[in-house]
């Protein structure tokens, strides 16, 4: 182990290592079509991923005409996991440099946990599918541990620090204000880039660091 500052890093994994609206949108897109809804384009619907499935498509809902019944949402939202199972690796690709960086992470000796509002079997079959699994030392999905402790509440980056060895010098990465809130929650700073997911302006996000490429990741780090 160098001197790097951080023994651990948490990676949220929707629009921060991967591109994964490129499979997001067309799932959510063929959920709305079952709904009898119009379809939304890449940009709206990056404004909505972030808290999780159903999250995401009651906010899908809401911009295409309005929510629908608590029940006809369980049966809908089972429609969109059947469909996204199968579909949720076609299109989806790292962010440029993710890889390179998760190796020279990884040669530094620093643990690495996939920290995701992602249902985890998704997360898991996803990044298995990319072969990235092999970089994580743990994976926390946001069922893992129950509902209402998925991000932005602490309990996945608390957990994440347990499971790679309890050392609280842990920062997390994220794109999103779900990040940097549980980051924030559980008391640790938060990088977050400026490409990925979000319903607001990067620099409203809170975080300690914004990167704009994976390139910046290493030096906003060792600066933090
Ligand atoms: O599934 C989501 O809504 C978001 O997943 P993320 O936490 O990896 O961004
Ligand atoms: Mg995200």
């Amino acid at each position: 182990m160098t001197n790097f500052p951080f023994a651990t890093i948490g990676f949220d994994l929707d629009g921060t290592l991967v591109d994964s609206n490129l499979d997001l949108l067309p799932a959510m897109n063929h959920t709305l079509e079952l709904a009898g809804r119009s379809p939304l384009d890449y940009e709206q619907s990056k404004r909505i991923i972030g808290g999780g499935t159903r999250e995401m498509l009651q906010r899908a809902l809401l911009h295409t005409g309005g929510p629908i019944a608590e029940t006809e949402m369980d049966a809908l939202l089972e429609q969109h996991f059947t469909y996204y199972e199968a579909h949720l690796a076609d299109n989806t690709v790292p962010f440029d440099g993710v890889l390179a960086t998760l190796d020279n992470l990884r040669e530094r000796g620093v643990r690495l946990a996939l920290v995701t509002n992602k249902i985890e079997r998704f997360a898991r079959k996803l990044v298995e599918a990319l072969d990235m699994i092999h970089y994580f030392d743990c994976v926390i999905g946001g069922d893992t541990l129950g509902p209402g402790r998925a991000k932005p509440a602490p309990d996945m980056v608390r957990e994440a620090i347990g499971r790679c060895g309890g050392h609280s010098n842990f920062v997390m990465v994220g794109d999103s204000r779900f990040d940097v809130e549980a980051a924030h929650a559980a008391g640790v700073p938060c990088v977050a880039v400026t490409f990925g997911y979000r319903d607001r302006p990067a620099e409203e996000l809170g975080a300690d660091r914004l990167i704009d490429h994976y390139d910046q990741l290493i030096p906003a780090l060792e600066q933090l």
